[in-house]
């Protein structure tokens, strides 16, 4: 067993089995444990800037008796495509992959989304064990069963839920991953923050600068205490039939500026404007207080995340919007807060307060 690591459980729900996520450094030695006895073959889906990371895990596999394949994948959002999930299928056809074999993601949330999906879609459905190696990816993408890829028509519009047989968290793989990448990451570390647990917030806060860095001294406590939120989380509703929406806050208006942007912002600064949004529209909409509402401008400033987005897009994002996934017919859902900590639903929102909110963030 290694040294010092943290074991959240994420319990099964929907008739899937509880998993564990694993937070600390030097873990590889738990991946053979998650794999499990039954499979003879393992895929290792990996980025192309995770190069040598796909190739020594495959080639450790191979040392320890399993027919190893590495498949490379492009980095971040191209990976999410239809077309790279064929050639990850094709992959598993060429190497006669069974359903007690398995598949490994191991990169940030675009590759443990696209490792994840081809995982639930190859024969129907087969295990897989993620890897994270962005903060993104080990406090959000990596942890409760949402995979998928994008499609022209937006964001996530195909997927499957399929948690993994467990997480691995090493921490020593974000020493690698360049700066905005790790800033990044933080939005969805901030998003836990607002909806469930405002320490996240208090320890930005304390020191902004050293969160932007693995260096930082609360690292391992951001990303613990975040991973917690989204476990709990997900444990009681994996599907998303009701409380699993709050993950949602700030993503309608996100997912519609990656839509804009072709997918070449980041999820995370996409995030952090539309949590922004949601900050004002829960304003102006009479839910939250100023505080609060300003609270998120000063955190998500002070690491450096955006706030603002085009004036003059309002017209197309709106008409995204309005086939996000929290849409019911023809309204439009936003999670809000109705204060710190405490998330909710705004339903059919007048659409002057929905401009008016934009008033603040567009430029
Ligand atoms: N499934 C979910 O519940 C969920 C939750 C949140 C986000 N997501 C998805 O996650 C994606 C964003 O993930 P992300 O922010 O991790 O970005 P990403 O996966 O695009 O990774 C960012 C870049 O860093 C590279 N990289 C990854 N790890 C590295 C490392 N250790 N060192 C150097 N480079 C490294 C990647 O190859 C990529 O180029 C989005 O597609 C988003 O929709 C999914
Ligand atoms: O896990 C969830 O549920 C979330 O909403 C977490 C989000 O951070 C994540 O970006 C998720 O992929 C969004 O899902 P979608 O269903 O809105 O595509
Ligand atoms: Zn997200």
């Amino acid at each position: 067993m290694s040294e010092s690591v943290t074991r959240i459980q994420v319990a099964g729900s929907a008739g899937t089995d509880p998993y564990e996520v694993l937070v600390g450094r030097q873990l590889l030695g738990e991946l053979a444990g998650l794999i499990g006895p039954k499979a003879k073959r393992v895929a290792v889906i990996h980025p192309e800037a995770l190069a040598e990371t796909g190739d020594a895990l495959r080639a450790d596999l191979a040392e320890q008796g399993y027919e190893a394949v590495a498949i490379q994948v492009p980095n971040a959002e191209e990976a999410k495509t239809a077309e790279v999930a064929a050639y990850c299928w094709k992959a598993l056809g060429q190497s006669g992959f069974t359903r007690t074999d398995v598949v490994v993601g191991v990169g940030g949330g675009a590759t443990t989304d696209l490792a994840g999906f081809v995982a639930a879609t190859w024969l129907r459905g087969v295990r897989w064990v993620a890897v994270p190696t962005t903060v993104l990816a080990m406090v959000d993408a990596a942890v409760g069963g949402k995979t998928g890829i994008n499609t022209a028509e937006g964001k996530n519009l195909v997927g499957a839920f399929h948690p993994p047989a467990g997480v691995l968290c090493d921490l020593a793989a974000l020493d690698s991953l360049p700066v905005n990448d790790y800033v990044s990451g933080l939005a969805e570390v901030i998003k836990a923050g607002f909806i469930a647990d405002p320490v996240i917030l208090d320890l930005i806060e304390a020191d902004p600068e050293a969160a932007r860095t693995p260096a930082g001294q609360h690292t391992a406590e951001l990303i613990e205490r975040s991973i917690r939120v989204k476990a709990e989380v997900v444990s009681s509703d994996l599907k998303e039939s009701g409380r699993r929406e709050i993950l949602n806050y700030g993503h309608t208006l996100g997912h519609a500026i990656e839509k804009n942007e072709r997918y070449k912002w980041r999820h995370g600064a996409a995030v952090a404007v539309g949590m922004h949004f949601a900050a004002e529209l829960g304003r102006l909409a009479g839910r939250l207080d100023d505080s609060t509402a300003d609270r998120h401008r000063t955190v998500l400033e002070s690491v450096g995340l955006p706030l603002h987005y085009r004036y003059d897009q309002w017209p197309k994002l709106l008409e995204t919007m309005k086939v996000d996934k929290k849409s019911r017919g023809d309204m439009l859902r936003f999670v809000v807060l109705d204060g710190l900590a405490r998330p909710t639903l705004l339903e059919g929102p007048d659409p002057a307060v929905l401009l008016a909110a934009y008033g603040e963030v567009g430029q």
